[in-house]
């Protein structure tokens, strides 16, 4: 709970930050870097292998300072510790929020709603790296005795979206005789492209979900059973549940949906409620990861995640990483007026790192209601968006430089470039790769004025059209490489900006009730679709002649 349940808006911290605002927030960024000439060595923060320069934001000193003020006012630290003591800081789910014990080595002495969790995180890393050993070693085999040669991890939304950005993230840590798919979408094509090259004999399944009643990963996970139990017996093995017991694993916090679908619990690496779905990346969640890069890299990369958590947990927040990242996004959203939050890592093994922020970021801030069920008094959550750069230089960058909309943006690189590059000599490429790294905030920073590009001798009536106005802000994170302990590190640090800004907006970052009703809605309706005699289901309008003409198109009577 906040130690403070007036509204936000209405406390002094608040109050001068928008006095402050309005003196501070039309200032170019040229002005306040000629003006401070030590700016881009001091505003900067460090945290174990990461380096925050927050230089080239729209702020000042008194800025940061105002805004740790604001921090300690909404009662981050208090709620902080609340969250790793255990205390049900999820009310509208009554539920403790401990993902921080995930990754803490200490192996026992927390003791949550009579559990031991710390003693449980670990007797369960312990199965998943035996587990993984087996399977990586060999000694894990098929139905046929075959060795398996591809893992196929089926889950959706926080079951999916951490190993599926990790598994590409630490492509230098793979093992590559191994092949990892990832089958998410209900969309049938998503299941049969991953399986259609795959041999049944030698594939495992790692269905993983929470609740084991999600209706994508459970459509995907019966047929990927029947595509098994069908291929093998093609191949002349039949045996329905002693092939199951050998090719499918399951991940979740529900033994008994498990047992009913028919997957061995012997053979579930378990998780507790109180991990959140978009927070449960360093669960059990992480098996098919833990596969693809083995127990002690895996190790490592948790250990990145604790190198965070205890910085955040003990940092004064003028020199707070992942706290400044949540803080200077409140400054945007809440007295700029921005919408969205760009994220672009300079590194084509981070592809999958904005969708999956997206899911931490907009599924834990989207709210409109405070934890008391009161409506927020200030904008909350912002869009998440982002492509790898050089790419997105290519698509998008000319609204970021250029456009009418204010577009806060994250570059993240690394001074090193992955093995496959350093192995093949492409060194040369990394560098201008960095390069564009490097030139993009600046360009975004400091623009061009009207003077500088008449003076390069353009014509007049272009030159308003080359006019590069600057003064738009962005963050530049740098770590020496993308290693399972950096990646770590990362996610540690956007999951505790999120924190951040819940805390300061008053909403509970932890449920997600608005994902609900589309859900309910969606099983309404699939019997219209399913069946040549479905009963009428009267929606609306809308929805009723697009059911008309989806049934059609499919040659049913509307
Ligand atoms: O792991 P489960 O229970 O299958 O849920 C998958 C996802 O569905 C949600 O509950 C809602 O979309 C997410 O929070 C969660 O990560």
């Amino acid at each position: 709970m906040t130690s403070d349940t007036r509204a936000i808006s209405e406390t002094p911290e608040w109050q001068a930050l928008a006095q402050h605002h309005r003196e501070v927030g039309d200032r170019h960024l040229r002005d306040l870097f000629a003006e401070d000439p030590q700016r881009g060595t001091d505003l900067v923060v460090t945290a174990g292998d990461l380096y925050l320069d927050y230089s080239k934001n729209r702020l000042t000193r008194e800025t940061v300072r105002l805004l740790a003020a604001l921090a300690e006012r909404a009662g981050l630290r208090e709620r902080t510790e609340a969250m790793v003591r255990g205390e049900h800081v999820n009310p509208t789910e009554d539920r403790a929020v401990l993902h921080v014990a995930l990754r803490d080595p200490a192996t026992g002495g927390l003791v949550v709603d009579g559990q031991d969790v710390r003693a449980d995180v670990h007797e369960v890393l312990g199965r998943m790296a035996d587990f993984a050993d087996r399977v990586r070693g060999g000694a894990w085999t098929g139905h046929t005795g075959e060795r398996i040669r591809a893992v196929v991890n089926v889950g959706i939304g926080g079951s999916d979206l951490g190993p599926a950005m990790a598994h590409q993230a630490l492509r230098d840590s793979t093992d590559r005789s191994l092949t990892f798919r990832f089958v998410s979408n209900i969309d049938p094509t998503d299941l049969a492209e991953a399986t259609r090259d795959l041999d049944p004999a030698s594939t495992l399944f790692v269905v993983a979900s929470k609740t084991f009643t999600t209706q994508e990963t459970l459509t995907n996970a019966r047929e990927a059973r029947r595509w098994l139990v069908e291929g093998l017996a093609a191949q002349g093995h039949g045996g329905d549940s002693e092939a199951v017991a050998r090719h499918f694993v399951a991940v979740s916090t529900n033994a008994e949906k498990v047992a009913e679908f028919g997957i061995d619990t012997a053979n579930m690496f378990g998780f507790w409620d109180w991990v959140g779905g978009r927070y449960s990346f360093t669960s059990a969640v992480g098996l098919s990861l833990m596969v693809a890069i083995g127990p002690e890299r895996y190790r490592e990369m948790l250990d990145g995640f604790h190198t965070i958590d205890e910085h955040f947990r003990t940092a004064p927040y003028e020199e707070n990483l992942p706290a400044l990242l949540g803080l200077i996004s409140v400054w945007y959203v809440d007295f700029f007026g921005a919408q969205s939050q760009a994220v672009l890592p300079y590194s084509q093994y981070l592809a999958r790192f904005p969708a999956y922020l997206q899911q931490l970021c907009m599924e834990s801030n989207g709210k409109s209601v405070r934890v008391d069920g009161s409506p927020v008094d200030v904008p909350t959550g912002e869009v998440v968006w982002g492509e790898p750069g050089t790419n997105g230089q290519h698509a998008f960058h000319q609204l970021l430089h250029q456009g009418t909309v204010l577009v806060p943006a994250d570059f993240i690189g690394f001074a090193q470039p992955n093995d496959l590059a350093r192995d093949r000599d492409l060194d040369g490429m990394h560098d201008l790769f960095l390069a564009n790294f490097l030139a993009q905030p600046r360009a975004l920073a400091f623009g061009r004025t009207a003077e500088e590009v008449a003076a390069e001798g353009t014509a007049e009536a272009v030159v308003p059209h080359r006019v590069m106005p600057g003064n738009r802000p962005s963050n530049a994170i740098v770590a020496p490489k993308l290693t399972p302990s950096v990646l770590g590190q990362l996610v540690a640090a956007y999951e505790h900006r999120v924190f951040t800004q819940g805390v300061v907006w008053g909403i509970n970052s932890f449920d997600q009730w608005g994902v609900e009703l589309g859900k309910v809605m969606a099983s309404q309706l699939a019997p219209q679709l399913q069946s040549e005699a479905a009963p009428e289901y009267d929606a609306d309008s809308s929805t009723d002649a697009l059911v008309r003409l989806l049934r059609e198109g499919r040659g049913r009577p509307a």
